[in-house]
């Protein structure tokens, strides 16, 4: 499923398939995602969303059993060509998980973690980068006066900024986000949900996401799969008001699911 739109698409999607061992989990999904929109993918337990997700940056990759067949070309590389760097692939395609995962370590070293992998060494270019990455995700007034202690002191919500200042720090173009807010409360759900407006400007998001209303709230584009298939994919507003697929219509207004 293609829209006719001037918008450049960021990654294009062909015929894409994955399986789990005999499972075929993810039927022949074609879509194109745009640069600096916010997509939404939704539908019900197991349809395939995180599994979506997870080939965007080849985080399938490290799941024993799983192979994938067909095409995610980024930018006009198909990412699943021999010749290319995971490395260098996932620095570009970032990932935040349902559940904040900060490392055992001060605020600094989690969002400068990255980088130094990287190779950067110089402490003013760090001390800059961090800076930059936990304003980007509205975490720096919160905590520049405690750079140094431990991330795990952070509260839930504070955490999964955190995780997000983490995957802007390597300069990603697009990123992933697996159920962002789903362990958070209304407060902390609102503040990623408003990170995820402006961050749009900079970047491309895919998002995961179980509740209807923040899919409506946060996307541009939706995308509507079910077992394995890709049932309908269009403009947020379009999905929810005039879906073309009873299923969809079903979905979205809680008859199943
Ligand atoms: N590592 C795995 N090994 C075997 N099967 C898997 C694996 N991961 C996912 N699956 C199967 O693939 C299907 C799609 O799973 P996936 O996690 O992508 O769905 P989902 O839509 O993200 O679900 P949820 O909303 O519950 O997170 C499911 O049937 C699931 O059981």
């Amino acid at each position: 499923m293609t829209i006719k739109t001037g918008i450049e698409t960021k990654i294009e999607v062909k015929n894409l398939n994955v399986y789990y061992g005999n499972f075929h989990a993810l039927k022949n999904i074609s879509l194109n995602i745009y640069k600096n929109r916010v997509t939404a993918l939704i539908g019900p337990s197991g349809c395939g969303k995180s599994t979506f997700l997870r080939t965007l940056n080849r985080m399938n990759d490290l799941i024993e059993g799983s192979r994938v067949v067909g095409e995610v070309i980024i930018d006009g590389q198909n990412i699943y060509d021999k010749d290319v760097d995971v490395v260098e692939l996932r620095k570009r395609v970032g990932m935040v998980f349902q559940r904040p995962n900060p490392f055992p370590k001060s605020i600094y070293d989690n969002v400068a973690y990255g980088p130094r992998i990287h190779g950067i060494k110089d402490r003013n270019i760090l001390d800059e980068i961090v800076e930059e990455s936990l304003k980007a995700s509205a975490l720096w007034d919160e905590v520049k006066d405690r750079l140094h202690d431990s991330a795990m002191g952070l509260s839930g919500g504070q955490q999964q900024r955190l995780c997000i200042a983490r995957a802007l720090a390597v300069k990603p173009e697009i990123i992933l986000m697996d159920e962002p807010a789903s362990a958070l409360d209304p407060i902390a759900t609102g503040r990623i949900e408003e990170l995820i407006d402006v961050l749009r400007e900079n970047y491309t998001i895919i998002i995961v996401t179980h509740s209807m209303q923040q899919a409506a709230r946060v996307s541009d584009y939706t995308a509507f799969f079910l077992m394995g298939e890709l049932i309908e994919y269009n403009e947020t507003g379009i999905i929810f008001e005039r879906p073309s697929d009873q299923r969809t219509e079903d979905y979205i207004t809680g008859r199943f699911g």
